[in-house]
């Protein structure tokens, strides 16, 4: 039997002005899953993370988190407070914190900064923080700032963030972008890794990573603010649908 739903919307209007941004849009999430979205610019990818994380509202339709919560009357804030997170692409650390104190001030984000870096740390605080080292790789950066990162290791951090946060869902957007070859494959790694135990909704452009993240799994393509299909990456990408509004004029370009 299927996992049950993590997300599900259904029927999701968004305009902006008149522009149809989204449109009937039906997407659904299982528990667990990793899945990745791809399509062209302005096919509404960002627009949808927008719509699930509460910073825009939609028209019309339905977001269901976790097979109960609507979540369109729910504000920014308590949609984080229910376990969604998100990376955006420009990774936003505090560049003048360690790496451990980054992990810190995320550990479940309701301590508030001061409480956080002045009151002391427990041990179970310190073996969380450890395990998310480890898990996204930064163990032997622990005490360093944060700033003094690679762009590829403040994504991971950031990852490792929405992790403390107590993410039960993970948003992650164009997570290759700007990265070294081998940064991309162990992202590419690390994600794998996190699902099963997370939900992941990561968009992508890159077709080398979204064949290593999603072999074996679905792909979304988004098109004009709907979904134009749904399937294995092999399936999506000799789809002349999809060759035709995404990876044609990508291979031309
Ligand atoms: N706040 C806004 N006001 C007006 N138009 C908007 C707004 N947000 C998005 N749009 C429009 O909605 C459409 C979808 O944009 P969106 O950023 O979601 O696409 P995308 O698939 O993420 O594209 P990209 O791959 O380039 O990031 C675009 O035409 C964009 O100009």
């Amino acid at each position: 039997m299927d996992n049950p739903l993590i997300l599900n919307a259904e029927g999701v209007n968004k305009s902006f002005a008149g522009f149809k941004a989204i449109t009937d849009l039906n997407f659904y999430l299982t528990e667990g899953e990793l899945r990745t979205v791809i399509g062209p610019n302005g096919a509404g990818k960002t627009t949808f993370l927008d719509l699930i994380t509460g910073r825009t509202k939609p028209d019309t339709g339905t977001i269901t988190f976790g097979g109960l919560t609507e979540l369109l009357p729910l504000s920014e804030h308590e949609i984080v407070r229910l376990g969604v997170g998100r990376k955006f692409q420009t990774p936003t650390v505090y560049t003048e914190h360690t790496v451990f104190e980054n992990l810190l001030l995320s550990l479940e984000g309701v301590r508030g900064v001061w409480k956080t870096l002045f009151s002391k740390t427990t041990s179970t605080d310190i073996d969380r923080i450890d395990e998310i080292l480890k898990t996204i790789n930064l163990g032997s950066r622990r005490t360093d700032l944060a700033g003094s990162l690679s762009h590829g290791q403040k994504q991971w951090l950031e990852i490792g963030m929405l992790l403390a946060q107590n993410s039960k869902l993970l948003l992650i957007d164009e997570p290759a972008a700007g990265m070294s070859d081998d940064e991309t494959a162990l992202t590419g790694e690390l994600l794998l890794k996190l699902a099963g135990k997370h939900s992941i909704i990561v968009i992508e452009h890159d077709m080398v990573f979204v064949k290593q993240i999603a072999t074996g799994r679905k792909v979304t393509v988004l098109h004009q603010g709907s979904v134009l299909c749904e399937g294995s990456v092999d399936a999506v990408q000799n789809d002349p649908r999809v060759i035709e509004v995404y990876l044609g004029r990508k291979k031309a370009a």
